[in-house]
Order: structure tokens, then sequence, then C-alpha cells
């Protein structure tokens, strides 16, 4: 069966990907400030082994779950999360995966938010 990590188009497609995410994370006022004291290059390394783990490629993830990752994170609710799958969805979108590809990956995004909002 084709994985999700495969569709998209592989290592090379999960890091392109990641990359404009940040970039459009950093850019948006509803979250940047969270990354504010966070080292970015190492962020996104933990971002790509992770989403490459959830779409079925590799698993070479060694960072924290999500409880654990976000659970200090002051004040982080729905709209942050809401925000974070947005712009996920966004740079898909700029990079050309179907739609219904960008529906899976929301859906995953989404199986993780009560994890990430620690309720
Ligand atoms: C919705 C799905 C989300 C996924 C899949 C996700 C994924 C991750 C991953 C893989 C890490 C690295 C964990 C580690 O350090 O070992 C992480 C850390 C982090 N995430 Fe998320 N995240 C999500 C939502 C959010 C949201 C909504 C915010 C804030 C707006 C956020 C802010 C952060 C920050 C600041 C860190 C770094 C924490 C630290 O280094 O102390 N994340 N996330």
């Amino acid at each position: 069966m084709t994985t999700l990590y495969e569709k998209l188009g592989g290592a090379a497609a999960v890091d392109a990907a990641v990359d404009i995410f940040y970039r459009k994370v950093l850019a948006d006022d509803r979250i940047s400030e969270y990354f504010d004291d966070i080292d970015m290059d190492k962020q996104a390394q933990k971002q790509k082994a992770f989403l490459t783990m959830v779409f079925g490629g590799p698993n070479e993830y060694t960072g924290k779950d999500m409880r654990e990752a976000h659970k200090n994170l002051k004040g982080l609710n729905d709209t942050h999360v809401d925000a974070v799958i947005e712009n996920l969805g966004a740079t898909l979108k700029e990079l050309g995966v179907a739609d219904e590809d960008i529906q899976q990956v929301a859906s995953i995004a989404e199986s993780v938010r009560g994890d990430v909002l620690n309720r």
C-alpha cells in the first residue's frame, strides 16, 4: 500500500514542507511568540522526523510524545492548534499537494489535539 509519506513525495517533500511551514508559523502573530526562545533548526529536524513517522515513512523520531512536548506552553488553546493546522494545510497547498491528501494530514494533526492541549 502506498503510504501518505510516499504520496507526498518522501523525504524531500517533508523537508520542503517543514521549512515553509515554520516560515509561516514565525510570521503568524497568533502563534509566533511560542517559538521566541526555540532553536528553530532543531525544531524543524524534530518536526521532520515526527511528520515522517506519522505519515508512514521511516520511524526515526526520538523526540518527546505530544503531551510531554507541549505541557509547559502557557495558555495554549484550540485557536493555536487551529492556526498550526491551517499553516500546515496552506504549506501543502502551496507545494501542490492534492486536497484529499491535505485532508488526511489535517486529520492526523487533529488526532493529537487533545495531547497537545494536555486534556
Ligand atoms: C497540532 C499539532 C502539533 C504537532 C504535530 C506538534 C509537533 C511537535 C513536535 C514533534 C515537537 C518536538 C518535541 C520535542 O522537543 O521532542 C514540538 C514541540 C513544540 N511545539 Fe508543537 N506540535 C503541534 C502543535 C503545536 C502548537 C499549537 C504550538 C503553539 C502554538 C506548538 C509549539 C511547540 C513548541 C514551542 C515546541 C518546543 C517546546 C520545547 O522545545 O520546549 N506546537 N511540537
